[in-house]
């Protein structure tokens, strides 16, 4: 398992796929997940990838350091993997706050970015209100007590019942997140507003939804496409993690978007 030390934290990263030349792809997870939120990808596009995942800060094998944490952490986090790897440029897909990274990344490092993929995200998730509530009670209770209503806004009742070896593999992973790290990410989200500097995003974008995800609804990916200066939006089937509830469209749609323009 390799891993980047910072003064802080460890990042575990790892790659797949090609070598060489390929351009190089950079998956980023969501809130309560790990890097493996991506295998579903990872056979497909690694024919044409180098494909770098890591594990966010305060998730699965990266170091917790103390919350509370700021999307420019965790922006940051991503431009030192790519320094450490001599990775000069990659195109990027993010979900949730993994695409609010993207969005960071889109605004502060344009330079070391091709295209951009922003999946069940928004420029605003959520509410101040919303994830200091969310923080707290997990400060106070742990994670386990979130996986009923976390599994229902993820994944729609059909693939709950059609694919739970998937389902319990993510969920699996999400008890395991510390609550340090989950908590510092709660407080990312609350201070992470990137709706008043859309426009400043000039790498391609393409902004992928769950047709049926309340979280980040089909609206909020439309308003990024809108927003960013060069943009377009694709629903797929699904809610939350919709990479894995449509994968196979979701990788058609990527490799297009990534292999034809
Ligand atoms: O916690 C959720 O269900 C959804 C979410 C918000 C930000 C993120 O990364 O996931």
């Amino acid at each position: 398992m390799p891993f980047l030390t910072l003064p802080t934290h460890r990042l575990h990263y790892r790659i797949d796929g090609a070598e060489g030349d390929k351009p190089w792809l950079t998956f980023c997870n969501s809130l309560g997940t790990d890097l493996q939120m991506w295998d579903a990808q990872i056979a497909d596009l690694s024919q044409e990838f180098r494909v770098l995942r890591y594990d966010r800060r305060g998730h699965s094998g990266s170091g917790t350091p103390p919350p509370p944490y700021s999307l420019s952490d965790l922006g940051s986090d991503v431009v030192a993997l790519w320094d450490a790897l001599s990775i000069e440029r990659s195109h990027f897909c993010g979900l949730s706050i993994g695409g609010l990274t993207g969005q960071w990344l889109g605004i502060h490092a344009p330079s070391r970015l091709d295209r951009l993929i922003l999946c069940a995200t928004a420029a605003r998730i959520g509410t101040v209100e919303s994830w200091t509530t969310r923080r707290t009670e997990v400060e106070a209770q742990g994670l386990q007590p979130l996986v009923p209503a976390t599994a229902e806004r993820w994944f729609t009742p059909t693939f709950r019942q059609t694919h739970p070896e998937a389902v319990d593999a993510i969920l699996k992973a999400f008890v395991t997140t510390s609550v340090e790290g989950y908590a510092g990410c709660c407080a990312a989200l609350a201070g992470a507003d990137l709706r008043p500097s859309l426009s400043r995003i000039s790498a391609p974008v393409l902004a992928i939804s769950g047709d049926d995800d309340p979280v980040c609804p089909p609206a909020d990916l439309e308003a990024i496409a809108k927003g960013v200066q060069n943009g377009r939006h694709v629903s797929l089937p699904g809610r939350h993690i919709v990479n894995l509830e449509a994968a196979p469209q979701f990788n058609a749609t990527l490799s297009k978007f990534l292999i034809q323009g």
